[in-house]
């Protein structure tokens, strides 16, 4: 494996290759195909940002586009030194006139943090003349496109335990590396596709961390107002008032993940607007009734007991990360992290919990 480097280069010379393998994905043969990385259409129209069949820094060659996010573009390449797949994130460095900063911050904090479990294994970063990138492990499809694919668009309760009981950690380490992420969301979570990573999950995207605490692990002082960083749909009341976010906002945009996967929905996911979905958010927090129908948000839901202890939280002090673990239990009940998930098993247990509440409510 090379080790991470940042490059100094500029853009290479393309080269035309015609094979398409997909060597290490096809040799995983427990991990269902549905998970896989898709390649997505590429609209010329759109400039994608590198070519299929290019060869990338002469070593990585395009596949095809797996990713779009607001900012960079994920492709799908081979590594023809290693003949593996890998994964390529590219970002202009150039945005709206100004320098982006975003990739340069994720790229110094994934090499910092190389050797968590959460977090992806970097092989390469740097820049080329219009681009800056990270090379990094190919992974599963993200954990919200898994939901998706399911046929009740929900995840069981020990599926969903184990993700949050997982992305607990995965916080963890990041917050003792004095960052937090501001976007926790089921679209920023993947698992591994490799035999021994298969049901690890690699939280991903570290373009709005920041730092939160100083060298010696005291929290910086709090700016009194902040712009707004995140996702309107899971970052927590707090953020919405534009307050400084803490280590326990990413616990709160946890919770509402964990809301997403195992209900299907979030109770605002048809509002565009920050402060009426603020106005909800605020609603669950209170635990008061749904508009209309006299029951509370967690009505049949075992994440109560995870959410009580989630908007307790003192935003001044770290999460008790442990405490919140236990709080899952009731969700993951005998379940082992190396235990199969709901996409292993064709979902059954979600089908089966899913057709249960339904007749619990009729
Ligand atoms: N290493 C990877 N392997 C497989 N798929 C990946 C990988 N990295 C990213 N993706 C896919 O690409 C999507 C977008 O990636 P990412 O969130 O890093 O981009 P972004 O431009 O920073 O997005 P955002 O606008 O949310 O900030 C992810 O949701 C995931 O599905």
């Amino acid at each position: 494996m090379d080790s991470p480097k940042i490059e100094d280069e500029t853009a290479q010379q393309q080269q035309q290759q015609n094979t398409k393998t997909c060597s290490n994905m096809e040799k995983v043969s427990k991990i269902p195909d549905l998970v896989l990385p898709r390649m997505k259409k590429m609209d010329p129209d759109a400039s994608p940002l590198l070519g299929i069949d290019e060869v990338f820094k002469k070593r990585w060659q395009i596949q095809g586009l797996i990713g779009k996010g607001g900012y960079g573009e994920i492709y799908l390449a081979s590594d023809t030194k290693r003949g593996e797949e890998v994964a390529i994130k590219v970002e202009p460095k150039i945005r709206r006139g100004k320098l982006a900063k975003r990739m340069i911050l994720e790229q110094k904090a994934l090499m910092k943090m190389q050797g968590k479990p959460h977090v992806p294994r970097l092989y390469a970063s740097g820049y080329t003349e219009n681009l800056n990138f990270i090379i990094m492990q190919l992974l599963s499809i993200n954990i919200g496109e898994i939901r998706k694919s399911s046929p009740c668009r929900k995840l069981s309760k020990s599926t969903t335990g184990r993700i949050l009981h997982q992305t607990i950690d995965a916080l963890h380490d990041m917050h003792q590396f004095g960052y937090i992420h501001r976007d926790v969301k089921p679209a920023n979570m993947c698992f591994g596709i490799g035999e021994t990573n298969r049901h690890t999950l690699i939280l991903l995207d570290f373009g709005l961390i920041r730092r939160y605490k100083k060298e010696n692990g005291e929290f910086r002082s709090l700016r009194s107002k902040a712009g707004f960083r995140g996702t309107h749909r899971y970052v927590s009341v707090r953020v919405h008032s534009k307050l400084e976010q803490s280590s326990t906002d990413d616990i709160i945009s946890l919770l509402y993940t964990g809301y997403e996967l195992m209900i299907g929905e979030l109770p605002w996911k048809s509002l565009e607007r920050g402060d009426e979905i603020k106005k909800l958010k605020q609603a669950m927090q209170n635990n008061e009734e749904k508009v209309g129908n006299n029951k509370n948000y967690f009505e049949n839901s075992q994440l109560i007991g995870f959410a009580k202890l989630v908007f307790s939280l003192d935003p001044t002090i770290d999460p008790p990360y442990s405490k919140l673990q236990d709080e899952l239990k009731i969700l993951i009940g005998n379940k082992k992290m190396d235990d199969p998930y709901d996409w292993e098993d064709d979902f059954k247990e979600a089908i089966e919990e899913n057709d249960i509440n339904d007749n619990s409510s009729k």
